[in-house]
């Protein structure tokens, strides 16, 4: 073979193998259309080198063509759950008056979570077990990280697995509470009391956190008027739901795509008290995309912010080369520094400071320093010099954001972070590494390179 023909080979060669034959994917696949689900045959499930699981086309997409069309009861949505009597009835048979003791205590993603939970502990005594199956076992999130390995483990990353752990850690305790007080007679219930684990609740947060899509019911059905309802346990809103297949659909930062409920009958506003089953059976969700796909590609959609900090911490997956990357620093660590340069601000610079907004977004990405950044900066240096107008500055700002004077006087926190990282990064380089780690890694060393390019700027 000569080596044109040979090179041509290699780069048609095939970077995914079909999954389509894998027994939970043929039952999902059957389930599915039991149930109802349309969705364009040229679409097939693959396992791509890359990215994992996903979906291949195996002919031409063009803009504008619709992916994948839902039932809405084929979605696990607000409506799912408040369908659903028994679990209900977790909050109901209670010896507490949980939605008065838990009143917008929760967010919906915990109380999906937990629903979750509760559908995947009883097997396949439901219409989800078939879906549930084609799950993922495990997430590959920095949250799981053992504890000595997240020691040398960036601080913006461990502070997102903080915030997770938080919301964790106090949503699965009201959930024990709940079901500790729990007084049905209902096998399934009482089996679940014993059971659930926080392992388990872990394992559907982050279900719910890498597959959840966007869904809009607030036209469909009335969510204001939800006094008896378990509702009354969420603080923000119901607008997310799983969607079976539409989730096996990978990220990409330059794909884009939109949804749309399609109502056919006149259903609007519904009390949740009058809600069925039957009453949604004409509504679809349906997935449109805005590219195009060539014949046996990846067909991806885009999940929302693509830097990796939100990707690894929140998804568990790492973009090379991505510019959206950046590496932030709070006021506090600014101000501690400039007080070590013996520079402290007067009460009128903070008092500029803050209303110009200029405490917050204070980072440094491949471009050099944040809008807000260098603003705070211009504070720093020129409020009171009698020729400079600073607000002036701050505005033309916007169009040129790169002075040397100004990055000089954080080019030693900016070295002293960059040191700091790359000791971490060797600490870690005796560790084992594993995909989550790895992840952490990559970042770790994204964020080396944008320092390094800022100092040698
Ligand atoms: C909505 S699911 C997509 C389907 C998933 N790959 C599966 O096998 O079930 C989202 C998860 O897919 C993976 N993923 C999505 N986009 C990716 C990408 N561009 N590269 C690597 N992994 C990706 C991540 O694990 C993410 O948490």
């Amino acid at each position: 073979m000569g080596r044109t023909r040979r090179r041509r080979n290699k780069k048609k060669a095939r970077d995914f193998c079909a999954c389509d034959d894998q027994e939970e994917i043929i039952l999902l696949n059957s389930w599915l259309s039991k149930h109802g689900m349309r969705y364009n045959d040229k679409l097939h499930l693959a396992v791509f080198q890359e990215t994992g699981r996903g979906v291949l086309t195996k002919k031409k997409i063009r803009s504008g063509e619709e992916l994948m069309n839902l039932p809405l009861n084929l979605t696990i949505n607000v409506t799912t759950i408040l369908l659903d009597n028994l679990f209900c009835n977790i909050f109901f048979e209670n010896s507490k008056r949980c939605l008065v003791e838990y009143k917008q205590s929760i967010s919906f993603q915990s109380l999906m979570a937990f629903y979750l939970a509760f559908l995947r502990f009883q097997s396949d005594n439901t219409k989800w077990h078939i879906y549930l199956e084609s799950l993922p076992k495990d997430y590959s999130v920095p949250y799981f990280l053992p504890n000595d390995v997240k020691l040398n483990i960036d601080s913006d990353i461990l502070s997102v697995i903080s915030k997770q752990k938080d919301i964790i850690d106090s949503s699965y305790s009201i959930f024990e509470n709940v079901l500790l007080s729990n007084v049905s007679v209902h096998n399934t219930i009482r089996d679940f009391k014993k059971n659930f684990s926080l392992a388990d609740y872990e394992w559907a947060y982050f279900t719910v956190n890498t597959r959840c899509v966007f869904m809009d019911l607030t036209k469909v059905i009335d969510l204001k008027n939800v006094e008896n309802s378990i509702i009354t346990l969420i603080n923000d809103n119901t607008k997310i739901s799983l969607c079976p297949y539409l989730d096996m659909i990978n990220h990409s930062p330059n794909a884009r795509n939109e949804t749309k409920l399609l109502v056919s009958k006149n259903i609007e506003n519904v009390n949740i008290n009058s809600l069925s089953e039957d009453l949604f059976s004409d509504v679809q969700f349906s997935i449109y995309t805005k590219n195009d796909f060539d014949p046996y590609t990846q067909v991806f959609i885009c999940y929302g912010d693509s830097h990796n900090l939100k990707l690894i911490t929140e998804y568990g997956f790492f973009l090379p080369a991505n510019d959206l990357d950046y590496v932030s620093f709070t006021f506090e660590e600014v101000t501690l520094f400039l007080k070590t340069k013996t520079i402290k601000l007067s009460q009128d610079q903070l008092s500029f400071i803050n209303n110009h907004g200029l405490s917050k977004d204070l980072y440094i990405d491949s471009k050099g320093l944040s809008y807000n950044f260098y603003g705070l900066l211009l504070v720093v240096k020129y409020y009171y010099d009698q020729s400079t107008d600073v607000s002036r500055l701050i505005y033309s700002a916007a169009i040129c954001s790169n002075d040397n004077n100004l990055n000089d006087i954080v080019a030693p926190m900016v070295r002293d972070k960059l040191l700091s990282i790359k000791e971490s990064l060797n600490k870690l380089s005796n560790v084992n590494k594993c995909v989550i780690l790895n992840n952490c890694v990559e970042l770790m060393c994204q964020y080396v390179r944008i320092l390094e390019k800022f100092i040698k700027c």
